[in-house]
């Protein structure tokens, strides 16, 4: 919690004036109940009303400037505390987006969620609350107790009795409280993956009819959480009416007590009625502060949750000193790679070797989870290798800035992957200067020019969250684009073809050709027809070379090629 507090640092001078305000504040509430007594003694008891105006007066005035203090010291409170909130989501975003795949997985994305919002929400609420309630409450605390006691002194034994009792109260109340709070978050990451999951999953659950096993497991989910908060509030609907008995015994205590010193002479009726006044600020100061107490534990959680995505140290950074290669032109080079996911025993792909040149096509195939798109996801540095290196343009990728080197490269993922926008939004995603020439062109090549036009509104028709008012093929083509549109030194298209039918797959990789002369290809495909022509083709088993060559050499030379080939071609397409 108290690493969270050096976001407070741009608020220091907000901070000084809430101080300073809801000291005034209370300074301002503890002198209401002398001046009513005066009003009372010395007004009311002897019938003076001309004293009894002078005096309501300026009980009035008192009044009126502590409500001013208490507006402005919440209204600089919620500002530091929002404020505060606003740079802590900034913060973590950033550093979420900093990320290396490695770090995504590790925490998982339904917690970066609910640290992002929830979580932030928590401390901002107790930032809100903490700056108003753990200034003004000890003030209140102190100097009612003092205030009191300066009232009758033998009086104040009541207090010496009653505010051990209820701190025993609260004390045990909390011990129950803190844990099932503490819980509180947890819980709700729960229910945020499995809502994440069958939002994102639903047609595949609908599809294989799952969705009772679906809504069961949310409603597990759900009452979880729902019961632990029940439990809390249960606790916390206890705290109010038993303070509020222990206060109302409180007020009868003194007026019992009070009355017997009144009727000897030895207090005065308005001392005795400032006397509860006093007795009232102190202990709803302890509640204030109990409520703190019992929120700090859960936004303690909610801190300990934001300072971890905080403290992740991004496994992948750019090198202190960054080398950029002077030519341009997309040269790739593999020596001897070797790559392990964490925590799996064996490597996803071992000692690799190639070399793949502008003007070049180099395809990957094998069978699945050989480790073709492990492979293509060591060129952006999604991840860094074991051992061996990745060399674009002759430099190493880890001695490059990031930000180069992928500007070098056109990304084509395995799942088409579109933003909330416009088609052509989507598409200037790849070069956010591109000219509308420029735009149509890229559709052109990515054989999407026929459906964007045939759309109602062309290339301004906005495409829904996810792409999901377009076919799989249609994403996978303005992916396409979206890549094309840059005219990188390097493009890497992750099975890009798979959705697509024969011809359009044949006329696509026909425009790429004319269009990337002079640019390096790597292409990851599954069907033999789209490799076929490749300068190179790499066949990968098991994360490791078995054959390397053109079509025409591996049909001879590679059995995995061979296998494949025949699972996919006939004897004469072969031939
Ligand atoms: N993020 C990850 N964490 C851990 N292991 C992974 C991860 N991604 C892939 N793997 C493992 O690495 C191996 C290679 O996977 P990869 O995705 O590279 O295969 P692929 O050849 O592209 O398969 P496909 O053709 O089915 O896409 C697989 O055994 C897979 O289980």
């Amino acid at each position: 919690m108290v690493k969270i507090f050096r976001f407070l640092k741009p608020y220091i001078w907000n901070l000084f004036w809430v101080i300073v305000f809801l000291f005034a504040q209370a300074i301002a509430e503890l002198y209401l109940p002398t001046l009513m007594s005066e009003v009372v003694n010395n007004g009311m008891m002897k019938g003076d009303t001309g004293y009894i105006w002078k005096y309501g007066s300026y009980m009035l005035l008192v009044a009126l400037g502590s409500s001013f203090c208490s507006i402005v010291g919440s209204y600089l409170s919620s500002i530091t505390g929002m404020g505060c909130g606003r740079d802590i989501r900034d913060s973590v975003f950033s550093r979420v987006e900093s990320y290396s795949l490695n770090e995504f997985d590790k925490i998982g994305t339904a917690s970066l969620i609910t640290r992002t919002t929830n979580d932030i929400i928590q401390v901002q609420t107790l930032l809100v609350m903490g700056l108003r309630f753990m200034v003004f409450a000890p003030i209140m605390c102190v100097g009612g107790i003092i205030m009191a006691y300066s009232k009758d002194k033998q009086l104040t034994l009541i207090l010496a009795v009653v505010l051990p009792v209820m701190l025993i109260l609260i004390g045990t109340l909390a011990t129950v409280i803190v844990p099932l709070f503490k819980a509180m978050q947890i819980k709700l990451d729960k229910v945020n993956l499995v809502l994440r999951e069958n939002l994102t999953g639903i047609r595949v659950i609908r599809a294989f009819n799952r969705l009772a096993s679906e809504n069961q497991r949310f409603e597990a989910a759900n009452r979880d959480l729902t019961d632990n908060a029940i439990r809390v509030n249960k606790i916390m609907a206890l705290i109010q009416p038993a303070m509020i008995i222990i206060m109302n015994l409180t007020s009868i205590a003194i007026i019992w007590f009070g009355g017997h010193r009144i009727s000897q002479n030895i207090m005065q009726v308005g001392d005795m009625m400032a006397f509860i006044q006093y007795a009232m600020q102190v202990m709803f100061s302890i509640i204030m502060v109990t409520i703190m107490f019992v929120m700090v534990p859960r936004a303690q959680a909610s801190a300990a949750r934001i300072n971890e995505v905080l403290e992740v140290e991004p496994g992948i950074k750019d090198p202190p000193e960054s080398i950029m290669s002077d030519s341009q032109r997309g040269h790739v080079e593999f020596r001897d790679v070797t790559f392990s996911y964490p925590g799996a025993e064996l490597p996803a792909i071992s000692n690799i070797s190639f070399n793949a040149s502008p003007g070049e096509v180099t395809a990957i195939i094998g069978g699945t989870g050989s480790g073709k798109s492990t492979l293509i996801n060591l060129i952006p540095r999604f991840y860094d290798v074991d051992s061996g290196s990745v060399l674009v343009d002759g430099v190493d990728v880890r001695q490059m800035n990031q930000k180069d080197l992928r500007a070098k490269i056109g990304f084509v993922p395995q799942t088409p992957v579109l933003f909330s926008g416009t088609v052509a939004e989507n598409i200037r995603y790849g070069k956010a200067d591109a000219t509308d020439e420029e735009i149509t062109h890229a559709a052109e090549v990515a054989q999407a020019s026929e459906f964007i036009t045939a759309l109602k509104d062309g290339y301004e028709s906005m495409i829904a969250q996810g792409g999901t008012n377009l076919s799989g093929g249609q994403k996978q083509r303005l992916s396409i684009a979206r890549a094309l549109v840059r005219k990188p030194g390097i493009y890497i298209l992750d099975d890009s073809f798979s959705a697509l039918d024969f011809k359009t797959d044949a006329r696509l990789r026909a425009g790429l050709k004319k269009e990337t002369t002079t640019s390096t290809v790597i292409i990851v495909a599954q069907r033999v027809g789209t490799v076929m022509d490749a300068d190179r083709i790499i066949v990968l088993d098991e994360g490791r070379i078995v054959g390397m060559g053109r079509h025409k050499e591996l049909i001879v030379s590679c059995n995995v090629y061979r296998e494949i080939v025949s699972s996919q071609l006939s004897e004469e397409e072969i031939a």
